[in-house]
């Protein structure tokens, strides 16, 4: 059976946050905040620091009924890979109290080195991890008084921007205007998927940064504009039903910033540090054959898997009434969701793609090219 015929189904899976964010750009300081609240007192929270103490999963008291771990001689996304999922999975009875799990949600926080993509491989490929574990969200801190400079000069914060499912922007009271402007257009131009939120000193709602990803879609479609990316479902709706297969793709290589959350960005040139890195938008009016996107998928993926930082999509396929959700990290897929309705009963299929050095035309000839078939 392919890829597109195996929607999952619900599962009980813990669901895990990999908090991330450059060095010093304000993750413990945000973690402190979070597990001093309620919704956060069944939380696992594992912490990746370059130390000198053994790894010894040494453990800590934690500030609230949570538990704490610290992982602490390497990165979990290089060289402490396999004990981050030992760890994972020595941790189901670890903490568990005759017979019972005393956790029901797992944060990660990572160095702030960290590239996310492996530490999602781990949680998706380690067949014991991933029969416990699947990933909620990936939220992405940002320092808004050194982030542009942080971008220019780190490959690795690019990738913690680019693959965000939220974009957390701290010290906003020692940055200024200009500067919180151009990282916010920055950010949007990277990842117009995410949403940005302002964090004074790490404060935030811990419901906010939870049930991010598409795990739980199915009890919330609405929500799925937003995961998508508003600039994805707003500004690429198709309508002439005439348009060949190729005419229908629509580039949105900006995002629309979604109201309340930040102020809207003026226009400028967005691109100008990271065009290497970009967020490419189709949609089609038309079902789609699922054995020929699954094609074009395996073919880019295999291709140019490791500069495919995201792909996140809702498809109309051939075949099937109800929306398939898909949502990709790398050549890595999720099982695909499907959902009960159309968001806002609008049919077509939507992908997004975050891509690193790949320009568009080649995504869109290729997509062409097979979708014509
Ligand atoms: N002015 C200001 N300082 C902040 C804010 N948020 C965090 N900080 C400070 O930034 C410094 C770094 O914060 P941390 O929370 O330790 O950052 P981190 O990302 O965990 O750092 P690493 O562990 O080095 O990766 C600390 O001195 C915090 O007090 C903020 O909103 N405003």
């Amino acid at each position: 059976m392919s890829y597109l015929d195996r929607p999952s189904t619900p599962t009980h899976r813990i669901p895990v946050t990999l908090l991330t964010g450059f060095l010093g750009s304000g993750k413990t300081t945000l973690l402190n905040q979070l597990v001093q609240q309620p919704a956060m007192s069944r939380s696992l929270v594992i912490i990746n620091e370059f130390g000198e103490i053994g790894l010894d999963h040494q453990l800590f008291a934690a500030s609230t009924d949570g538990e704490q771990i610290e992982l602490s001689n390497g990165c979990i996304c290089c060289s402490i890979r396999t004990d981050l999922a030992r760890t994972l999975k020595d941790a189901v009875w670890r903490f568990a109290r005759e017979g019972q799990r005393q956790f029901d949600r797992l944060i990660i926080e990572t160095t702030g080195l960290a590239d996310p993509a492996p530490i999602v491989h781990t949680l998706m490929t380690e067949a014991k991890v991933a029969r416990h574990y699947a990933l909620d969200g990936i939220v992405t801190v940002m320092d808004a008084a050194n982030g542009s400079t942080t971008l220019d000069r780190h490959e690795e914060a690019l990738r913690q921007a680019a693959m965000a499912d939220m974009l957390l922007i701290t010290k906003q009271d020692v940055a200024s205007k200009a500067q919180l402007n151009a990282l916010h257009q920055r950010l949007a131009a990277i990842n117009p998927g995410a949403t940005q939120r302002l964090l004074d000193h790490g404060r935030i709602e811990a419901d906010e940064l939870l049930g991010l990803g598409p795990e739980d879609m199915d009890a919330r479609s609405a929500d799925i504009q937003r995961w998508l990316g508003e600039a994805a479902s707003n500004a690429a709706t198709p309508h002439s039903p005439t348009l060949s297969p190729k005419a229908m793709f629509a580039s949105v290589d900006r995002a629309e910033v979604q109201a309340g959350v930040m102020p809207a960005a003026p226009a400028g040139d967005l691109n100008r540090h990271d065009d290497h890195i970009r967020a490419h938008c189709f949609v089609f009016e038309r079902p789609i054959r699922a054995s020929r996107l699954e094609a074009w998928l395996s073919l880019i993926t295999s291709l140019m898997g490791q500069d495919m930082l995201r792909i996140k999509g809702m498809l109309d396929i051939e075949g099937r009434d109800k929306p398939l959700v898909i949502h990709g990290v790398q050549h890595l897929f999720h099982p695909p969701v499907e959902l009960e309705a159309w968001p806002g009963g609008e049919r077509f299929s939507r992908l997004v793609f975050i891509t690193r050095d790949i320009p568009r035309e080649t995504l869109e000839m290729t997509l062409g090219d097979f979708l014509d078939g």
